[in-house]
């Protein structure tokens, strides 16, 4: 699991340590650590030490300090160092080492203020690795000038250069929004991110998660509490999957309750039902009309049509909320599951159909069009772009205005619960965005929820934290079974939903 923490949680969690070590022991340390960084990187990369010049971003806060200190040690390992000072503020200390070390410090600032562009080109032509030390977690809002312009300057730099620099941003790329992702102004991309103490959640959250690249977490040993955000890897998802014991049986394994596609959209019966399916659980009850009932059965006979006991509902997939008939299956569905107490998804159509208050059990799981809908429907008129710009406080917000818990949907899933809890997750790739792959996710979502319904059912999990994990770790298996799926090309839903079982296996089997 990567846990991210916000600013503020890291400043505290930094304050005791920072009274009990030695002046700069702490920087020195994670200076350390970005030096190591940039030596594997251009190992990875086959690149000579001694041939590369490093160009250091130096900012007027601690986190140029860190730039200068690794400076120091790379300068001292052989590599040609220069420093571009974007303040007339740069840490003294970290500068006096640099300066100790051998690395040639610039004013990229006149008399101005103002950046001298000509001598920032050519610094920035020179080198092979940017080491991006602008701003930290001490940044508030977009970048201002005159940093705006230098990295402005910088990109296009970059983009007409024949042989790209590697980029390695000091704890975030600067000018991220460092606890909700959001990306207000000009930054620069990394292609590696070493951070300090712990993730952020702008290093794990879109739009910003884009421009991090490879994230490196370096631990200077602090103390902090409970994570903002968090990303499941497969161990954990293992630990929350239920795996057949031998004294199961179908009903004691999870049934899950149906009501998916339409005589429009038929197809996403099968499509959920094969989600469900190939996740694992004890029977599959689907409620729906005749066409899509023959069609699922000539996929699967296995599942159950009717009503009947179940653990937990999925409902939908492939519902027009305008077919009356089938809107009052999703909603006679929500109705029973409330009344029962019963874990579910609501996806697609019956998004709209939703009361107004929703217990955390159940999980609401719109793309960004869908979210921005129900935002705007509860007064809070957004738009898709502005759900795109800031995922992560939109789905926080439709969490806390709902009740329910939220899986947005796409490139990175954010799963909010209304309890606070958080979790990213990034496991598939774009081949995923597809037809009908939400509808296999619906299922696989409901298969878990089934699997784990007696510790979330009759007012179990009230804030929503075993839901978000189940969700996250729905997105997870997803996003991998896409993965496997694709084999680099393209995919169709089902063969996502195909690859499943195998995925599965794999996930109890990891470490
Ligand atoms: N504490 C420690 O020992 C350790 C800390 N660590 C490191 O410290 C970093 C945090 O350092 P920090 O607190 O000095 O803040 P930092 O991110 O450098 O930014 C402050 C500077 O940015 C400026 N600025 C702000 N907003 C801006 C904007 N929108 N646009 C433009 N400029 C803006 C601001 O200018 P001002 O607002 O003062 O004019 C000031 O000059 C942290 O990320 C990590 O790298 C590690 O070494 C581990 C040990
Ligand atoms: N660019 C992308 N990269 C990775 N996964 C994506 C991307 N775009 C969409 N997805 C995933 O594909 C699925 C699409 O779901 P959805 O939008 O509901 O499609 P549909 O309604 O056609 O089934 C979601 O699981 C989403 O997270
Ligand atoms: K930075």
């Amino acid at each position: 699991m990567i846990r991210a923490h916000e600013a503020q949680a890291i400043r505290e969690a930094e304050a005791p340590l920072l009274a009990a070590t030695p002046t700069d022991a702490l920087m020195t340390h994670a200076a350390f650590a970005v030096a190591t960084a940039v030596l594997e990187e251009l190992d990875r990369l086959g690149a000579r030490r001694s041939g590369t010049t490093v160009l250091l971003l130096v900012g007027g806060g601690n986190n140029g300090g860190d730039a200068l200190y690794a400076g120091a040690y790379l300068a001292r390992r052989g590599l040609q160092v220069a420093a571009a000072l974007c303040t007339d503020r740069p840490h003294e200390r970290g500068l006096a080492a640099a300066r100790r070390a051998r690395v040639r410090t610039h004013d990229v600032l006149d008399a101005a203020g103002r950046p001298r562009e000509e001598l920032l080109t050519v610094l920035a032509d020179r080198a092979g690795v940017w080491l991006d030390g602008l701003t930290g977690i001490g940044a508030r809002g977009a970048l201002r000038e005159p940093l705006a312009g230098i990295v402005t300057a910088l990109a296009d730099r970059r983009a007409a250069m024949p042989d790209e620099p590697t980029v390695v941003a000091v704890d975030v790329p600067s000018g991220i929004g460092v606890d909700d992702g959001t990306v207000a102004g000009p930054v620069l991309r990394a292609d590696v991110t070493v951070t300090m103490g712990a993730a952020k959640p702008g290093l794990l959250a879109r739009p910003a998660e884009a421009l991090a690249g490879r994230l490196v977490v370096v631990d200077i040993g602090l103390g902090l509490g409970e994570a903002a955000l968090a990303r499941l890897g497969p161990a954990d998802v293992a630990d929350l999957l239920r795996p057949p014991l031998p004294t199961d049986h179908k009903y004691t394994r999870g049934v899950l309750g149906l009501v998916a596609g339409s005589t429009t959209y038929p197809g996403a019966a099968v499509l959920a039902a094969a989600g469900a399916l190939r996740t694992g659980v004890g029977m599959v009850r689907y409620l729906g009309p005749e066409g899509p009932t023959r069609l699922v059965h000539e996929r699967f006979p296995e599942v159950v049509a009717g009503s009947g006991r179940v653990q937990a509902w999925a409902a939908g997939s492939g519902v027009d909320p305008a077919d009356e008939g089938r809107a009052e299956d999703v909603r006679d569905a929500l109705r029973r599951a409330l009344a029962d107490g019963l874990p579910a998804v609501l996806d697609a159509g019956a998004l709209a159909l939703a009361p107004e208050r929703l217990p955390a059990t159940v999980v609401l799981t719109p793309h960004a069009g869908e979210l921005a809908q129900l935002l705007t429907e509860r007064g809070e008129r957004t738009s898709r772009a502005d759900v795109e710009a800031a995922p992560l406080p939109a789905a926080r917000r439709a969490a806390a205005l709902t009740g329910a818990t939220v899986l947005l949907k796409g490139a990175t899933t954010v799963v909010a619960a209304p309890g606070g809890t958080t979790l990213t997750q990034a496991d598939g790739g774009p081949w995923l965005a597809t037809a009908g792959t939400g509808d296999v996710l619906a299922g696989v979502l409901g298969a878990l929820l089934a699997q784990r319904a007696e510790d979330l059912a009759g007012g179990g999990d009230p804030d929503g934290a075993l839901t978000a994990e189940l969700a996250a770790a729905a997105a997870l298996l997803h996003g991998r079974a896409g993965t496997r799926a694709s084999a680099g090309g393209p995919v169709t839903a089902l063969t996502v939903a195909d690859a499943l079982p195998g995925v599965v296996a794999d996930v109890l089997a990891s470490p």
